[in-house]
């Protein structure tokens, strides 16, 4: 495990988009594992204006995004759809049939988890999954106490996580009370995991995550089991994990 501390915010998110570009510019038909939240908006930030100086393309590359609410419509300004395409696809040359997200909107939610099960195998493993956390540890939607064997499926959301994210919705009665999740085995079998984490707020979950046992009620600490985690974070989220030594 390897552990990038930029001083703030700005400087984590062009630590983390020099990785995401370097494996672009290496292996340009790459397959982006991708995530939302507010912590990524500046790493897509970041790209976007590589790109637009010419020095990235996404043409060659695919993506698979971690989650999607239930119930929320492509188009809704809530959606990871809708976020995705704001934050990042409108604005760079990737192949819209190449990017993927589940179906908020799927008739038949098992259905919907057999298909992007499907849709994640048949790119034969994400080369780079990118990764935030919430501050009860979990990864994508995977909420503490969930088994790590599960791939894509429909997760309620812990009440923590409602409201967490209820700052994005005009009320918390209008928060999603479930979403499509790639499962904790689909995160593990990505080549490399990108975790970006900022902010004091996430100090004591990261420490937890990576300094405490591995256990399925912080869903992060499952990471110190993958071959490959680059950890990159501003010292605010950081500095307790490097006080207590948790990682080499
Ligand atoms: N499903 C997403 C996660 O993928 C994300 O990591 C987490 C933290 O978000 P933020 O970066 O806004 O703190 O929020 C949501 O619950």
């Amino acid at each position: 495990m390897k552990l990038i501390c930029a001083k703030d915010y700005k400087g984590m998110c062009r630590q983390a988009a020099n990785i995401l570009s370097a494996q672009l510019i290496i292996k340009p038909d790459s397959v982006l594992g991708l995530a939302t939240g507010s912590t990524p908006v500046g790493i897509y930030a970041q790209l976007i204006d590589w790109y637009n100086k010419g020095d990235l393309s996404f043409a060659e590359a695919s993506s698979v995004n971690l989650d999607e609410y239930q119930g929320l419509a492509p188009d809704h300004p809530q959606s990871y759809r809708y976020f995705m395409q704001h934050h990042l696809f409108d604005h760079v040359d990737m192949r819209p049939e190449a990017t993927h997200v589940p179906n908020g909107l799927a008739d038949d939610s098992d259905a919907e988890c057999k298909r992007y099960n499907q849709v994640i195998r048949s790119m034969n493993g994400v080369d780079l999954q990118l990764l935030g956390v919430g501050h009860n540890g979990h990864i994508a939607f995977n909420e503490p106490g969930e088994a790590f064997e599960l791939e894509t499926h429909l997760v309620p959301l812990a009440p923590t996580t409602v409201e967490a994210n209820k700052r994005f919705f005009d009320s918390v009665d209008d928060v999603p009370t479930h979403a499509y999740s790639m499962g904790v085995k689909s995160i593990m079998s990505a080549k490399k995991i990108l975790l970006m984490v900022s902010g004091k707020d996430k100090a004591a979950v990261l420490a937890k995550a990576f300094s405490g046992p591995v256990t399925p009620e912080i869903p992060a600490s499952v990471l110190q089991l993958h071959p490959n985690v680059v950890i990159v974070g501003d010292h605010d989220a950081l500095h307790l994990l490097m006080e207590q030594g948790g990682v080499e």
